[in-house]
């Protein structure tokens, strides 16, 4: 496992910093190599000669910025301190009389600060344990509203380290470091406005310090692009046939939604999968013959309303017959019965949007306690409180861990950091997306990607959530791609399919 991947809380980080501590490493040396790494950085983004404040905090967040401000004052940038505290910690309390001895300016009142460049904020790291208030909470609004570029050194002060909730007030950083390890809150979607462009900054934890206090297998890990790619379905086996290569099944769409089928369908298209069928009501069958050729269309018979009354496979297959089966864009809540029905089928199933809602409508936990095989929910944050009713997603992580262990579903929460959990509480976290995806229709294209990939892990030593994780991933970083060539405005679903092939070429 790579660094990358690992995320811990407030807690952990301080477990694994006290047995590098007890082993043997100066706790001074360790915060003189970490400000040393991050002064590199920060010379790679801030020319020489600018002015640069340093925000200085009572604890070691404190002290790596009162060695960052040594450095840059070194370096030839002009440098001053807001240091308000009357009482610091006696490493930082070191390194703050050195800077004074240095004749590097410092203030203690907001009202007295010169102009400034860029703006190096070490108030509070994992450290910070209740609101911020008064003259902090006014400094640090005083800065947010500065418009000046903000580095934020291991997390945005303010910040909760596990959840990203604002505990009084935040820094909103337009870059964060991390040191060392991902700290859960930065992860977390309510962070997002706060945390700006995110990096690790690496400081040689040992991974035998980090697995003695996170475990073998870590509870809750960062997807990346190695893990994603680790699941794919590539290279393909030389000998094959296409039913080897997995058997989707789609049950979507209606008269009123017949555009949710077609994106699923296309979603579905591009994860490869050997064989795809769509099950649609009878009336859309010419329609998607016309958009997807190679995919078996099942018109099925149809409510009044257009909604598919019954999945009524062709003879001898039956849901058993294929390897995964996706249900729910565009369906339509006007045949709850069809949910019952599918939930029987003994292979994976997915199911989203009007899936889901049938499925609070008929009750989550009862219909899935029947479940033989594995059941993956992918709702976004609406979906999930009317399938989830009771539990609180303030901290969306622990929301979905609950979810899954009630439900023994693995549960997808869609968002700008979509989050997986399996029943086990095992997690992964997408880090990156992109606005551009908040668009009707792009969700669908998920649940097809999703179902496609799913379906050709058959036989394969891969988890299942594994696999979610990956279509996640590789959707979310299409949105990216396509948003990039084309503005976050120009990322419709239709557009988004087209972009999903030249993220794994890339
Ligand atoms: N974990 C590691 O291995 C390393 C940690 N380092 C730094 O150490 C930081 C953690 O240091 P600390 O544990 O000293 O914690 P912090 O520096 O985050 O802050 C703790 C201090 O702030 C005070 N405080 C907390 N909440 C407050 C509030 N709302 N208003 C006013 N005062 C408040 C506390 O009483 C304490 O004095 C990390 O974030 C990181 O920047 C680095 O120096 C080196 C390596
Ligand atoms: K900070």
């Amino acid at each position: 496992m790579t660094k990358e991947q690992f995320v811990v809380t407030a807690t952990q980080m301080r477990q694994i910093e006290a047995r590098i501590f007890t082993a043997g490493m100066p706790v001074a040396a360790l915060m003189e190599k970490v400000g040393g790494l991050i002064c590199q950085r920060l010379q790679a983004i801030i020319s020489p000669g600018k002015c640069v404040g340093i925000l200085v905090g009572p604890g070691h967040n404190g002290g790596d910025a009162l060695v960052v401000a040594r450095e840059l004052h070194f370096r030839g940038y002009q440098v001053w301190i807001y240091q308000p505290f009357s009482k610091l910690k006696e490493l930082t309390s070191q390194h703050f009389q050195y800077t004074q001895s240095l004749k590097i300016p410092c203030y203690q009142e907001i009202s007295q600060l010169p102009s400034y460049d860029f703006l190096i904020d070490g108030l509070f790291g994992f450290g910070l344990e209740r609101e911020i208030t008064d003259s902090i909470a006014a400094a640090v609004n005083y800065f947010n509203n500065k418009n000046q570029p903000i580095i934020s050194i291991d997390i945005p002060s303010g910040l909760h380290t596990d959840t990203g909730e604002v505990l009084g007030t935040a820094i909103q950083a337009t870059y964060t470091f991390c040191l060392g390890l991902w700290k859960q809150g930065l992860l977390q979607e309510q962070a997002l406005p706060y945390v700006g462009k995110a990096e690790l900054i690496d400081f040689d934890i040992p991974l035998a310090d980090i697995h003695a206090v996170i475990g073998d297998i870590p509870k809750i890990k960062r997807i990346t692009q190695t893990t994603a790619l680790s699941t794919l379905p590539l290279p393909r086996p030389l000998i094959t046939h296409k039913y080897k290569q997995g058997h989707l099944l789609l049950i979507c769409g209606s008269q009123r939604y017949a555009g949710g089928a077609i994106l699923t369908g296309l979603g579905a298209r591009a994860s490869g999968v050997g064989m795809l069928s769509i099950a649609v009501p009878e009336s859309l069958k010419m329609l998607l013959v016309s958009q997807l050729p190679e995919a078996l269309i099942i018109g099925c018979p149809e409510t009044e309303t257009g909604a598919i009354a019954s999945v009524q496979l062709p003879e001898n297959i039956d849901l058993n017959s294929f390897t995964a089966i996706a249900c729910g864009p565009g369906l339509t809540k006007d045949n709850i019965s069809i949910i019952p029905e599918i939930t029987k089928c003994e292979c994976p199933l997915i199911l989203d949007a009007d899936a889901l809602n049938i499925l609070a409508q008929i009750g989550t936990i009862p219909t899935l306690k029947q479940r033989k095989s594995a059941t993956v929910l992918t709702p976004h944050t609406g979906e999930f409180k009317r399938l989830f009713p009771n539990i609180d997603h303030t901290d969306r992580i622990k929301a979905i861990q609950t979810a899954a262990q009630e439900s023994g579903a693995i549960v997808l929460l869609k968002g700008a950091r979509t989050a997986i959990s399996n029943p086990q509480g095992n997690v992964w976290i997408n880090p990156e997306s992109t606005p551009a995806l908040a668009r009707g229709g792009s969700g669908d294209v998920l649940t097809g990607l999703l179902g496609g990939l799913l379906a050709q892990i058959m036989n394969k030593e891969i988890f299942i959530e594994d696999i979610v994780a990956t279509a996640a991933w590789w959707h979310s970083q299409a949105g990216i791609l396509a948003a990039q060539a084309r503005t976050e405005l120009g990322v419709d679903a239709f557009t988004l399919t087209q972009y999903l092939m030249p993220v794994l070429k890339k």
